[in-house]
């Protein structure tokens, strides 16, 4: 027997907010009252569901008080493709959609090392029923953009009090589960919910026995007894909603895709693949629900690395956002970060110190570097420094063989063969006083963590890697992520975009033994930034071609289909440098103090974000570090280098001193490799900072002689 129960009202629930206890006890007694009627015009509406039992009867009355706050619920609904398999309810509301199968069992169930039991049986198969039926939710509501993060699959236990989870598998009692849902996230609204729930009517049909349909939206009060029901919790519903109409719905982007997003979320990929695309194309949004996606799908768990140490945090919060269900199948990590935790659980012995390594440069270049061919072509070490650093170690070069002729993507200044004799000998040098001193660099952890890896295949837990902002990765760090997986299906997903390098150095995927080729996606759709904001930072780049790590070739102005709407850039000039910070501090008080936390001051340096941040303190500006931001909304400014801001991004962005000139031109006019190499770089970065800005964009100048 079907019923579909539909409610017209669709309100939050009211709480007290008398100002004296009377008038709140007043407020709730009237508002329990309230929940009891509405419970006994569930039961009175369910009464005629004789397929069911007793028990399916109680669940489906509780879930009906959902419609009084804008959720759907289908009951007994023909699981599409099959002769005579039910999905018990469908229910959509602002917190998603949920795949119910309700249980009526004897003895109380547990989930234990991944198994349900009950009374000493064990019900597996049931679990396995559900999320097969629930993989065909999710098929159907992808025909209107939904992600597979919004369907979930939900256990509801008559007669009993249970919260639990056995995978994604929510477990509920028939006491908890409507409070719980009450207190979703909302993340569809109310339009959205009616569609939703009018495809899902379609997707999943209701039996064709209209003897027992029943559509009733207002039904007759029962004359039988008030409830008197312990598995009915009026405060935890009265409690939820109110928690409910406190929290912000979630994020568009966490719960809608576009259907080219979609399908690479939901592709089976024979192989590593790789998704790229222009800045603010949606990739990192892809990469997000790609890993929930895998993280519900795999007993094993999922790596999400990037580079920079503080967007893991980031990303982390958004994840579990967005699918709470797999957060903890997951683990966020910066690639450095997470080798040297390797290494540890391994016993590896790692003695990671930068500032040594660093001193143990510095005289290798007193006698090895100064005064060698190399400072004919740039006397101050820093570019030999990351000639190692990038070229050699981070391409895991051991012979001068190799390097001699290693082609250098990204370096523009060609050395020849003397040149590539002192920087061996500067390397060589370099390495000797490192061991000498006893310590290893970042290089030394990833090549560790790689022979770790390769001596011991199986050694980590992972079935799937997803590397956000590739680009930023050395040869080998992609190597050892490669090593975790293999060429297996669905195992490494590299994201990224080779405009947006913001280091030294280049790689081909290829060289490193990747082959991606038919599994490759660029994204074009551009989701963040307005035109003026785009059109001015694409023109830093313009002339800027780059070959990608996949190869291809591409030219600096890129087309890019545009989203969203209007937009500002400002620019100011101005003759000093304390006018300068004058107008910053006007800009960022314009906006005032409820855009501060959607605003960002974004700085070329570590030394420059210092300055910036004793002006802001000075202007009691309230701010937080890109090093301290988590994802989380806090209520300040973001200050950071553009560094740090890879991958975020903020309504507002403000870049102070922008066009500082990133080298000095040499004084006899030619323009260097190197200088040019510089400067392109500094191009790349100043791009990757402006392309942060959704809305407005304010860029400071100084006018210098
Ligand atoms: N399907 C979508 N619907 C609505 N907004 C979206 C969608 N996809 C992406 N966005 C918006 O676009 C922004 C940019 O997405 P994302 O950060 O994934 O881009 P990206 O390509 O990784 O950017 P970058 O390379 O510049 O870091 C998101 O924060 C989100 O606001």
């Amino acid at each position: 027997m079907i019923i579909t129960l539909r409610s017209g009202s669709s309100g939050r629930g009211s709480h007290g907010r008398g100002g004296s206890a009377w008038k709140r006890a007043q407020e709730a007694r009237r508002h329990e009252r309230e929940l009891r009627e509405q419970l006994r015009a569930a039961q009175w509406e369910v009464r005629n569901w004789e397929a069911a039992s007793e028990g399916e009867r109680k669940v489906a009355a509780k879930l009906h008080i959902l419609t009084r706050h804008g959720w759907r619920l289908l009951l007994d609904r023909r699981w599409p493709g099959t002769r005579s398999a039910n999905v018990d309810m469908l229910l959509v509301g602002p917190g998603g959609v949920f795949i119910i199968d309700v249980k009526n069992w004897r003895h109380a169930p547990e989930a234990a090392d991944g198994h349900l039991t009950a009374g000493g049986r064990t019900y597996d198969r049931e679990v396995d029923k559900l999320l097969k039926v629930t993989r065909v939710a999710e098929n159907a509501v992808s025909a209107r953009n939904l992600s597979p993060v919004a369907v979930q699959p939900l256990m509801v236990f008559a007669g009993r009090s249970v919260t639990a989870r056995l995978g994604t598998v929510r477990l509920l009692g028939e006491r908890e589960v409507t409070p719980a849902l009450i207190a979703e996230r909302p993340r569809l609204r109310p339009s959205e919910v009616r569609a939703v729930a009018d495809h899902l009517e379609r997707a999943f049909p209701a039996y064709e026995d209209t003897s027992a349909h029943i559509r009733s939206a207002t039904p007759t009060a029962p004359s039988e007894p008030g409830p008197d029901d312990a598995l009915f919790d009026v405060e935890g519903i009265r409690n939820a909603a109110m928690e409910a109409a406190r929290s912000a719905p979630i994020e568009q982007w966490m719960t809608f895709l576009h259907p080219d997003q979609l399908a690479l979320v939901r592709r089976a990929w024979s192989g590593p693949a790789r998704v790229s695309g222009p800045a603010g194309t949606g990739k990192t949004v892809v990469a997000l629900h790609r890993a929930a996606y895998l993280a519900a799908r795999t007993p094993g768990r999922i790596l999400y690395v990037t580079f920079a140490n503080n967007l893991p945090r980031v990303q982390s919060t958004f994840l579990r956002t967005m699918a709470p269900a797999v957060a903890d199948r997951v683990d966020f990590s910066s690639l450095h970060a997470w080798a040297g935790q390797f290494l540890r659980e391994r016993g590896v012995a790692s003695t990671l110190d930068s500032g040594k390594a660093g001193d143990a440069f510095s005289r290798a270049w007193k006698t090895h570097g100064r005064g060698t061919v190399l400072e004919t072509l740039d006397a101050a070490p820093g570019y030999w420094q990351e000639e190692i650093d990038y070229v050699i170690k981070g391409r895991g070069i051991t012979t001068f063989g190799q390097y001699a002729p290693l082609p250098r993507p990204r370096r523009r200044t060609n050395l020849r063969r003397p040149h590539r004799e002192a920087v061996w000998a500067l390397y060589e040098e370099y390495e000797r006083n490192r061991t000498g001193k006893g310590v290893h660099d970042f290089n030394d952890i990833l090549a560790l963590a790689l022979d770790e890896v390769l001596a011991h295949p199986g050694a980590t837990p992972y079935t799937s890697v997803v590397v956000d902002e590739v680009q930023d990765l050395t040869f080998v760090g992609v190597r050892l992520l490669h090593a975790l997986v293999g060429d297996a299906n669905n195992g490494l997903l590299l994201v990224g975009d080779g405009q947006q390098a913001i280091y030294p150095g280049g790689f081909r995927l290829s060289d490193a033994g990747i082959d991606v080729r038919g599994r490759g996606q660029v994204l074009r759709k551009n989701y963040r930034n307005a035109k003026e904001v785009l059109d001015a930072a694409l023109a830093v780049v313009a002339d800027d071609s780059f070959d990608d790590i996949d190869g291809t070739p591409t030219t600096g102005r890129r087309d890019v289909d545009l989203t969203y709407g209007d937009g500002r850039v400002t620019r100011f000039t101005a003759p000093t440098r304390a006018e300068h910070d004058e107008a910053l501090l006007a800009a960022l008080h314009a906006l005032g103090p409820e855009a501060w936390p959607d605003s960002a001051v974004l700085c070329r340096t570590g030394t420059e974000r210092e300055r910036y941040r004793r002006l802001l303190t000075r202007a009691g500006i309230p701010l937080i570090t890109l090093e301290q931001y988590d994802g989380r909304p806090v209520p300040g400014v973001k200050l950071g280098s553009y560094h740090r801001a890879k991958g975020l991004e903020f309504k507002h962005v403000h870049l102070p001193d922008h066009d500082a000139p990133a080298t000095t031109a040499p004084s006899d006019g030619t323009d260097d490799g190197i200088a040019r190499e510089r400067r392109e770089l500094h191009r790349s970065q100043l791009f990757v900072a402006m392309t942060r800005a959704r809305d407005t964009l304010w860029l400071g100048s100084v006018s210098r002689p």
